[in-house]
């Protein structure tokens, strides 16, 4: 882009190079360092997919199982961390909760040099649901809940803290499964902010602490929990329709919907839909279901937009029983992988980012001292 002004949104531009994942290439569709997003899905745990994204290949059977009790024996929170987390107002957002965490674990467990950033990526990924639940709990039910358990995956560790007893399969599996979709995603905002933040020479926990905040808003991953107050505003499919209809008329955005680089469908939505389908099922649930399919319907019909992961995923963590404002730190407690990964390549093949702006500002004037100023 020499010269002109990219487009707004830098859409369409390409900002880098990356040997992480693709994303809505030609015949490409979403795969992770060559591997297609629907295998591993089907048949990958999160363990591997984060360990094949951080060190760059898949794990022999043997790595796995090293790489599991690893991340296992990194689940407790250092002590200096609980009385910040006991500080923190019961009613802040919890990712809010995970960007100041993470943050004070800067602190406490400092990058002094590059050849931590294997330990720091796999601490992160140990530690971050120990440290929203230990919040949770605290705050929540007035408890100080140990944190580390015997559980094999992430999954059933989250699941276990928030719930206080080991989850059954399918929970688990499902909560596996999103996990892997929600991991890496190429240049989405979170991942670039912690590469531009990286590429100022900067430490581990501030580019991910930036992706924090980066991936809290609604437009990117804080649209799971958005999604999940439309649905519950409506009782039955015909006044989801109606609901929609209106909210359209007003020029709303329906969150959950779109995208920037996918334009027919994102891959990773037939998957948790059918897990969400297979949820509604067992729970027997005769609306939540039926209403967000209402509104894909209805989106696709007026708008021609498709969901994306972030719209079935809310139903599908409902039920699960997981509260919703932990929806967009599960998608933290994912995505930490991808970032890393980036934050590394980054790091590997650094130079500044540093774009230029198209100035649009007044032409250059005198300057008034104030005591001259009316
Ligand atoms: C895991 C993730 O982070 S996935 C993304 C999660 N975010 C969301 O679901 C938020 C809702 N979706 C959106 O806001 C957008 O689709 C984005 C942010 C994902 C992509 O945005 P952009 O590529 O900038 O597209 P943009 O916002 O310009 O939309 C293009 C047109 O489609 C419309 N549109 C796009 N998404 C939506 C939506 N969800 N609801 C209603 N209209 C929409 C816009 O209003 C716009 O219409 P116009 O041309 O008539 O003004
Ligand atoms: O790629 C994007 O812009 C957003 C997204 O879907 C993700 O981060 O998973």
């Amino acid at each position: 882009m020499s010269g002109g002004t990219a487009g707004s949104g830098l859409a369409g531009v390409t900002a880098g190079k990356t040997a992480i994942s693709t994303v809505g290439k030609e015949g490409k569709g979403l795969t992770y360092r060559g591997y297609a997003i629907e295998m591993l899905a089907e048949r990958a745990s999160f363990e591997e997919v984060a360990y094949l994204l951080i060190y760059g290949q898949s794990p022999s059977r043997a790595q796995l199982t090293e790489y599991r009790e690893q991340l296992r024996s990194l689940r407790r929170l250092p002590e200096g961390l609980k009385p910040v987390l006991e500080a923190l107002p019961g009613n802040s957002h919890p990712m809010d909760v995970m960007r100041t965490g993470c943050s004070a674990l800067g602190c406490l467990e400092p990058e002094i040099n590059r050849d931590q950033q294997w330990d720091i990526a796999n601490r992160l990924l140990a530690l971050f649901p120990s440290l929203l639940l230990y919040w949770y709990q605290f705050h929540h039910h007035g408890i100080r809940i140990e944190t580390d358990t015997e559980e094999e995956s992430l999954a059933g560790h989250f699941l276990n803290l928030l719930h206080g007893e080991s989850p059954g399969a399918i929970p688990r599996r499902v909560l596996d499964a999103s996990l892997i979709l929600y991991a890496e995603h190429e240049f989405a905002a979170s991942t670039f902010a912690a590469r531009v933040t990286t590429s100022t020479l900067s430490d581990f926990y501030s580019a991910v602490t930036a992706a924090i905040g980066t991936l809290r808003g609604t437009l990117h991953g804080g649209a799971n929990e958005a999604a999940m107050a439309l649905i519950e505003r409506f009782q039955e499919p015909d006044e989801a329709e109606q609901g929609v209809l209106a909210a359209l008329e007003n020029k709303e955005k329906i969150m959950g919907f779109g995208h920037r680089v996918y334009k027919e469908a994102d891959p990773r939505n037939a998957i948790i839909k059918d897990w969400c389908r297979q949820l509604a099922e067992r729970a027997g649930d005769s609306y939540l279901f039926p209403i967000a399919e209402r509104i894909e319907v209805v989106m696709k019909r007026e708008k021609g937009l498709f969901p994306n992961l972030d719209f079935y995923i809310a139903p599908a963590y409902r039920f699960l029983g997981i509260p919703v404002h932990l929806y967009t730190p599960l998608f933290v407690c994912s995505r930490v992988a991808g970032w890393a990964a980036h934050i590394m390549e980054q790091r590997a093949d650094n130079r500044l980012i540093r774009p230029m702006a198209n100035y649009i500002g007044p032409e250059p004037r005198d300057f008034v001292p104030i005591e001259q100023r009316g």
